[in-house]
């Protein structure tokens, strides 16, 4: 398929037309890149983006992968804080039920050790600080009077209902519409005793963890489903593994790192088949085909899989313009926030105090708190999430955000959690390329009104990703998944 004259114009003048200005180049290319065509062209390469790529070309497909970023990896981003030890700026941690990440995580040959859990984990509220030991049924959740009450009775609820929500399509629980006119906070509140009216503080930690966000900013609807979706065929998913590090979501990490995930994949597929800084722009697509286009750059594909984060799908043009449910829906749909801080120690000297590193605290920025150390202790290192509201307050304002996560340390940790050696600080709501995490949140409506949106193909369009991967989205097992269902999409068409 030749690119449309008018395209072909706006691509050699370096950028579509309907882009800001902000993003034009300031010197026009003297040439347009046009790599050989190939049967699918996949925009993103992150996990999902590079795992439908693998796939397709075991089964015999020629693509090229377009990536913004001049690394691979998109939301998994490792770094090394000692010879061979790696720790992690985006995703770190893998568990039961994960089938598909676990499956490929094996199949690369790489190596997954448990989150250091010996000890007890620490809880500070109101200026009291408790230490406790991770036993069932509350597993992480700390040993507050004020908490555990609600929280026993809040998770059996979303339990039972996350059950009857279909995982994939949660518009068509019995109940959708009902749960999607309100938001999470507001279900939370009719659910629980309230205690000191402090049900959206108390929950606020493990939300601004899990979603990078509060209960007030997502439906209903949206948090049960994305409860229901923590298990695999057969084990419905709940709470608690979303919430737990043993047998839970927080269970594993890859010695590697996650990034590594995709490292080996793009090694695999060879620099011809992924092309690093090349940000997509425009997809314009016929019967044929489409033109897949960047700045100065052209490849045309028989079909198209963007692997991005639906917010930033709807950041690119399409021609055609996509169905209106589609836009409506990426105009909804919002990334959640968090900040990733992380100091790293000499050693993890809360361990020779009998703690494990985790803490829950109800004041400060950092409210959810993990040893991230490297699996033989070669160093300390610990890791504090400032989401939500948090995040929204510290962003941009370094020097006090690391004064606020090193004093949230040192509460839990003591005054040796002042001897930092490195920083290191992501904060993804400030990435051009992802503009928040660890996922997209849905508002109060959404789903009910332009659920199917999502996934649903357009033409030569498919959609992967994480927020598509139905179990564990959000997650990368999620965006394993959703590369696989977009794989079959495309075998099956062609
Ligand atoms: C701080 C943090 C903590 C997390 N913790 C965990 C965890 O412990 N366990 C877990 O399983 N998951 C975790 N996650 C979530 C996990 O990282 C994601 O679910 C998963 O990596 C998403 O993969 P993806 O391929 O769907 O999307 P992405 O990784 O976002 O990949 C999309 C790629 O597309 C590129 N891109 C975007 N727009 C364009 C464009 N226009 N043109 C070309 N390229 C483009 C991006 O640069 C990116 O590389 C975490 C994420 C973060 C950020």
């Amino acid at each position: 398929m030749d690119a449309p004259d008018l395209t072909r114009r706006r691509v050699l003048a370096g950028l579509p037309a309907s882009l800001a200005a902000g993003a034009v180049l300031a010197r026009p290319p003297r040439s347009l890149e046009e790599p050989k065509p190939v049967d699918v062209v996949i925009v993103g390469a992150g996990i999902a983006g590079l795992v439908a790529a693998r796939l397709l070309v075991k089964a015999g497909k020629s693509v090229m992968v377009c990536e913004a970023r001049d690394r691979v990896g998109g939301r998994t981003w490792s770094h090394e804080i000692a010879p061979g030890a790696y720790a992690e700026l985006g995703a770190a941690w893998v568990g039961p039920t994960q089938d598909r990440v676990l499956a490929l995580i094996q199949e690369l040959g790489l190596t997954l050790f448990d989150q250091y859990t010996d000890g007890e984990s620490v809880y500070v509220s109101r200026g009291d600080r408790k230490t406790f030991r991770e036993k069932p049924p509350f597993g992480a959740a700390p040993p507050d009077p004020l908490l555990l009450p609600d929280l026993a009775i809040v998770s059996t609820w979303i339990d039972r209902i996350a059950k009857e929500i279909p995982v994939g399509a949660p518009w068509k629980a019995e109940d959708a519409q009902a749960l999607d006119r309100q938001t999470a906070e507001t279900w939370l509140r009719g659910r629980t005793l309230n205690l000191l009216g402090e049900t959206a503080k108390n929950f606020s930690a493990a939300f601004e963890a899990l979603f990078g966000a509060e209960s007030r900013e997502m439906s209903a609807l949206f948090m049960l489903h994305y409860v229901a979706c923590a298990g695999t065929e057969g084990v419905p998913g709940t709470f608690e593994r979303l919430l737990n590090t043993r047998a839970g979501a927080q269970e594993r990490k890859i010695v590697e790192g996650s990034q590594s995930i995709c490292t080996r994949i793009a090694a695999e597929l060879g620099p011809e088949r992924v092309r690093l800084s090349t940000p997509i722009r425009l997809i314009a697509q016929n019967g044929e085909g489409a033109n897949v286009i960047g700045n100065a750059f052209v490849v045309r594909g028989k079909r198209v899989i963007v692997a991005v984060p639906p917010p930033l799908a709807g950041r690119i043009t399409y021609e055609p313009a996509l169905p209106v449910e589609r836009d409506q829906y990426t105009q909804r749909l919002g990334m959640g926030w968090l900040i990733k801080c992380e100091a790293v120690y000499d050693t993890p000297f809360w361990r020779a105090q009998g703690l494990n590193g985790s803490a829950v605290i109800n004041d400060g920025p950092a409210r959810s708190i993990f040893d991230v150390s490297p699996p033989d202790g070669s160093r300390g290192a610990l890791l504090g999430f400032v989401g939500g509201d948090a995040a929204r307050e510290f962003s941009g304002a370094p020097e006090s955000l690391k004064r606020a996560v090193i004093e949230n340390f040192v509460s839990c940790f003591g005054e040796k959690a002042r001897e930092v050696r490195e920083w290191h600080v992501a904060d993804w709501g400030r990435e051009e390329w992802t503009r928040g995490c660890p996922t997209a949140i849905a508002p109060p409506g959404l789903l009910t009104a332009y659920g199917p949106a999502l996934t649903a193909p357009v033409d030569r369009i498919h959609w992967a990703g994480t927020e598509t991967g139905g179990y564990w989205t959000g997650y990368m097992d999620g965006a394993v998944r959703s590369a696989e269902r977009t794989v079959r999409e495309i075998l099956a068409a062609s």
